[in-house]
């Protein structure tokens, strides 16, 4: 038996939601999976793994310092499983982009996840998967968006100390590199139950996603270090001002433009991480609703560097503009139309 898991890319923030709001958008990172349940493996924790795609040059095919099977053998220990089942093959093809800010972490992630609830048969619902993730990426944009699919809200739950303190366990006990060192014995840390939560919003069928993607990465962890630790009054004020329209504007049909680009202006992590990518206070400020009909709202997506313009039409003309102005800085792109996918994370077995 074959399974096949699919897990969508996505954009997180969409201008005021930092480390809140997600979309998860049609570029799909698929796993397939075969188990032969034969001999013993002499493969390393007893999975081979192959790739195509994204990254194909720098993603380890080792299963102890990959980040998908990492992530799998942390759910399979927290259940009394040492490794993969013997002859365990996963083949990864991954056409999302690495360290551009369409959530490539989060969605391998969700995939290690859903592939050691799957070969451990483990049962596990997908509110529970969902705890299992943000033990590994803390911030719940990204991992719910792509597991539950579609336009997402997401919060922390406010735990007990006994919980906090669990979760506040450091990542390198949790996930540590390579996954042979968690090997001591011991079952890893797990999850509290109903770390975070999500709340679906409707989205207006007319709104496409168009994603520019320079030729350049930012890791995350970079463009999270440039942001301050705390801010003014007035910042804040305008940002909750802002995201409270967001939802409601992205989901009216038909969408209003000028209150879409209104409700996706930022203060909070979008000014601070301009010194990482050349254009962007230029590209933000001047590409409008007025400059370039059909454009609704445009933003970083995630940590950046890609640029999401959100239109209803002109798509090939306001891409081509920010194209053009990220050319004035020597820096090459390319584009996407993208769409909400709407159904998320799926599992299938033939
Ligand atoms: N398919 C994959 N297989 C293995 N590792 C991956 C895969 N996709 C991403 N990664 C790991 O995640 C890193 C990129 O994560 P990072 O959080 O910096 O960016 P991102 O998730 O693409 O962007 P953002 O979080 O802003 O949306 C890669 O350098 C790689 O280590
Ligand atoms: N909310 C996160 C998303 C990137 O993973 C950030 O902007 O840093």
């Amino acid at each position: 038996m074959t399974i096949t898991i699919k897990v969508p890319c996505s954009s997180a923030n969409i201008g005021p939601g930092f480390d809140v709001i997600g979309l998860a958008l049609s570029i799909w990172l698929e796993i397939r999976v075969d188990i032969a349940q034969s001999e013993k493996s002499k493969a390393v924790l007893n999975c081979v793994i192959t790739y195509e795609g994204e990254g194909a040059d720098e993603v380890s095919l080792s299963a102890d310092n990959n980040l998908i099977t990492r992530t799998a053998l942390y759910v399979l220990r927290c259940h009394g499983q040492r490794s993969f089942p013997a002859e365990t093959r996963v083949h990864i093809k991954n056409p999302i982009p690495l360290g551009r800010g369409l959530g490539s972490s989060g969605a391998a992630v969700v995939a290690g996840v859903v592939l050691g609830n799957e070969v451990g048969k483990l049962g596990l619902s997908k509110a529970r998967m969902l705890d299992y993730c943000l033990m590994i990426e803390r911030h719940p944009d990204n991992v719910a968006a792509a597991l539950y699919g579609g336009f997402v809200g997401t919060y922390l739950n406010d735990l007990s100390p006994e919980d906090t303190e669990r979760k506040e366990i450091p990542l390198s006990e949790v996930l540590p590199e390579p996954a042979g060192g968690l090997d001591t014995g011991n079952a890893p840390p797990e999850p509290p139950v109903g770390i975070g939560h999500y709340m679906k919003f409707p989205w207006a069928k007319e709104i496409k996603a168009i994603a520019i993607i320079p030729d350049f990465e930012v890791a995350t962890a970079k463009a999270r270090s440039v942001l301050p630790t705390s801010y003014s009054r007035a910042d804040v004020v305008f940002n909750l001002q802002r995201i409270a329209l967001l939802p409601s504007a992205l989901g009216r049909s038909p969408p209003d433009a000028d209150q879409i680009y209104l409700a996706m202006q930022d203060k909070v992590h979008q000014p601070y991480r301009k010194s990482l990518i050349p254009g962007l206070p230029e590209i933000l400020q001047s590409v409008t609703p007025k400059s370039h009909p059909g454009l609704c709202g445009i933003c970083l997506s995630g940590a950046g560097p890609t640029i999401l313009a959100l239109a209803t039409e002109n798509f090939d003309g306001i891409a081509n503009v920010i194209l053009d102005m990220f050319a004035k800085k020597d820096i090459k792109c390319r584009w996407e139309l993208l769409e909400p996918a709407e159904e998320g994370t799926a599992v299938t077995y033939s």
